[in-house]
């Protein structure tokens, strides 16, 4: 045992998770590994069963998780040749809502013999977009009683979130509703899983489940008026207590000790959502500074110190994601995935080619070859909704566009297009947060993006208006896991008291940061004006043609 004292941060992406072990005396990541979750995101068919799912579906194993902790955190355990005994706490964020199904022991539905070639008994992953009919009843059954909630969503509910999610089961499965005993955050059932406890985070109870700390659920009326079935839903299947960020959970069990290579007895903090877990990751405990989880997707997290109504942000929640302010969420539903999309689906063999002959990737190639251009020289403006729009407009049947194709248009000028509409999304976002009394002066970035597009930060920053200042840490939410684990284990322990604390010692940015080129903004003005009109021509129901689409080609499928 040494004098130095160690957490670990758990970071559940949507493709694999990754443990980090963490210094808590300056945050320095130790050793970090990830594991790819065995199964994926399962979206076309069931494991073993093979029963094939819907459109806009997509579940998620439960045992995957499990395996993040039992190989990826004796391999960082094995890396640093740090001594079990000074880890101290231990701390998971989880993309979210990333729910399931559990019966009164927490064993997941979807491993029961009778109930696994049902596709309801399997975890519903963040973007299992399939509960969308759920959603729109949702919204205006809300909006018709004037339920005080809907506000503090931005005035939608997601059909990524748990109401609508556990309602979906109630439709189209009535008996795995039944069979389950609780709904369960993926979050909160890993750390079940690894210390006992059935408490719920208010962060996802917050953002995911219109769990408010004064009001708790919504009322029983408003569950009723849904679907008689339905309630009794919050004192029943999504029963146990909510407790802050930061609480501890539980200790860590001597089963799962044992298999993750750890002590047994330590400090488990309750879960956290990714994007919110970052927040403190990157040294963000005041208000003014928008943080931006950058991946496949993008969630943009602010602090203010008053609830304000900011057209479809994602949820405003006290303490939501640092205690004492009122926590903002927004986010974009594709980025990455959609640069993904492009550069499998839609860049010519010619380009690939030319990428492998200068031993580049091809994000690196197309970034290259796009930085050549001056904005506004392609020519071209995309709407960024290949996965759906989460913000502003908050409708997952929206859907991408591109306009100014010529003939001569190159796959570099598409891809360069693509960041922009990305961009554009995000000042979309920023605009609606400034221009409603939640002042947003600075931009931080974190996630896998920043490292690896300079242009794309280069193009926020010109969008935006705005200096952009880059987390240091690789893993942020992973480091910000682990300070609320370090929380969780308190100063006593060799922990911190609180995360404020824990932020202020361990999180740093680079000292490069990305500044507005004033050309370029004044460019981008414009462009912005040409994505805004689009914009609200498809988005606000001038021109239904995406959604006509959508059920066009619906019915052809059936
Ligand atoms: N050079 C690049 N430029 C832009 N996007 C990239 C680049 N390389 C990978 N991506 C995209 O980044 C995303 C992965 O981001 P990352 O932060 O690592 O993952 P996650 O969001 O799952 O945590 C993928 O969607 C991928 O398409
Ligand atoms: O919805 C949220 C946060 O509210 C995220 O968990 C979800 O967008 C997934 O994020 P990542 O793409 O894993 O960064």
């Amino acid at each position: 045992m040494s004098s130095k004292k160690y957490a670990i941060g758990v970071d559940y992406g949507t493709e694999s998770g990754r443990a980090v072990l963490v210094d808590l005396n300056d945050g320095a990541e130790i050793a970090d590994h990830v594991t790819p979750y065995p199964h994926g995101v399962i979206d076309e068919a069931l494991p073993e069963s093979g029963v094939r799912l819907g459109h806009e579906w997509a579940l998620q194993h439960p045992n995957d998780y499990l395996e993040v902790l039992k190989r990826s955190v004796p391999a960082v355990m094995r890396a640093s040749g740090v001594d079990p005994a000074d880890v101290i706490g231990l701390g998971i964020d989880f993309t979210a809502c990333t729910m399931l199904p559990v019966d009164a022991s927490g064993e997941p539905l979807c491993f029961k013999p009778e109930l696994k070639a049902n596709p309801h008994s399997w975890v519903k992953l963040w973007k299992h977009h399939a509960a969308q009919d759920e959603a729109n009843k949702i919204n205006a059954i809300a909006a018709q009683r004037g339920e005080a909630f809907l506000p503090r969503y931005g005035g939608k509910i997601s059909s990524e979130w748990m109401i609508a999610k556990a309602w979906q089961i109630l439709d189209e499965a009535p008996d795995v509703y039944d069979r389950a005993d609780r709904f369960m955050e993926a979050a909160d059932w890993v750390v079940n899983q690894m210390t006992g406890s059935f408490a719920r985070n208010s962060c996802t109870a917050g953002y995911k489940a219109i769990w408010h700390k004064k009001e708790g659920y919504p009322s029983k009326d408003f569950f009723k008026a849904l679907d008689p079935r339905l309630e009794h839903l919050a004192e029943t299947k999504l029963r146990g207590d909510v407790v802050p960020l930061g609480t501890k959970a539980g200790e860590l069990t001597e089963a799962m000790a044992q298999a993750m290579g750890l002590k047994a007895g330590i400090a488990v903090a309750v879960g956290n959502v990714d994007a919110h877990a970052a927040v403190p990751g990157v040294g963000v405990v005041t208000p003014g500074k928008l943080v931006m989880a950058m991946g496949t997707s993008i969630c943009h997290m602010l602090l203010g110190t008053e609830e304000r109504e900011v057209e479809g942000m994602c949820g405003v929640v006290e303490d939501g994601i640092i205690p004492g302010y009122l926590g903002y969420e927004a986010g974009q539903s594709a980025v990455g995935d959609i640069f993904a999309w492009f550069v499998d689906n839609s860049v010519p063999a010619y380009a690939h080619e030319a990428a492998k002959a200068e031993g580049e990737n091809i994000h690196a190639y197309l970034e290259r070859k796009a930085s050549a251009y001056k904005p506004g020289e392609i020519g071209l403006v995309a709407l960024d909704w290949w996965n759906g729009n989460r913000s502003v407009l908050v409708d997952t049947e929206l859907s991408g566009l591109f306009l100014g194709l010529t003939l001569s248009t190159k796959p570099e000028e598409m891809y360069r297009a693509l960041l922009e509409a990305t961009a554009f999304g995000t000042r979309k976002i920023v605009e609606a947060f400034h221009s409603n009394g939640v002042p947003v002066d600075e931009l931080y970035a974190c996630g896998g993006l920043p490292q690896k597009n300079r242009l794309l930060m280069q193009i926020y920053a010109d969008v935006t208006n705005r200096e952009i200042k880059i987390a240091d840490s690789k893993q942020t939410p992973a480091l910000g896991a682990a300070m609320f684990g370090a929380v969780a284990a308190g100063a006593a322990n060799g922990g911190y008291d609180n995360i404020v604390d824990a932020a202020r010692k361990m999180a740093r940015v680079r000292e490069e940061t990305f500044k507005p080129i004033p050309e370029n903004v004044a460019v981008y003005e414009k462009l912005y004006q040409e994505y805004n009109a689009l914009h609200d021509y498809f988005g606000r129901g001038a021109n239904d043609v995406m959604k006509r689409l959508k059920a066009i080609r619906n019915a052809a499928l059936h």
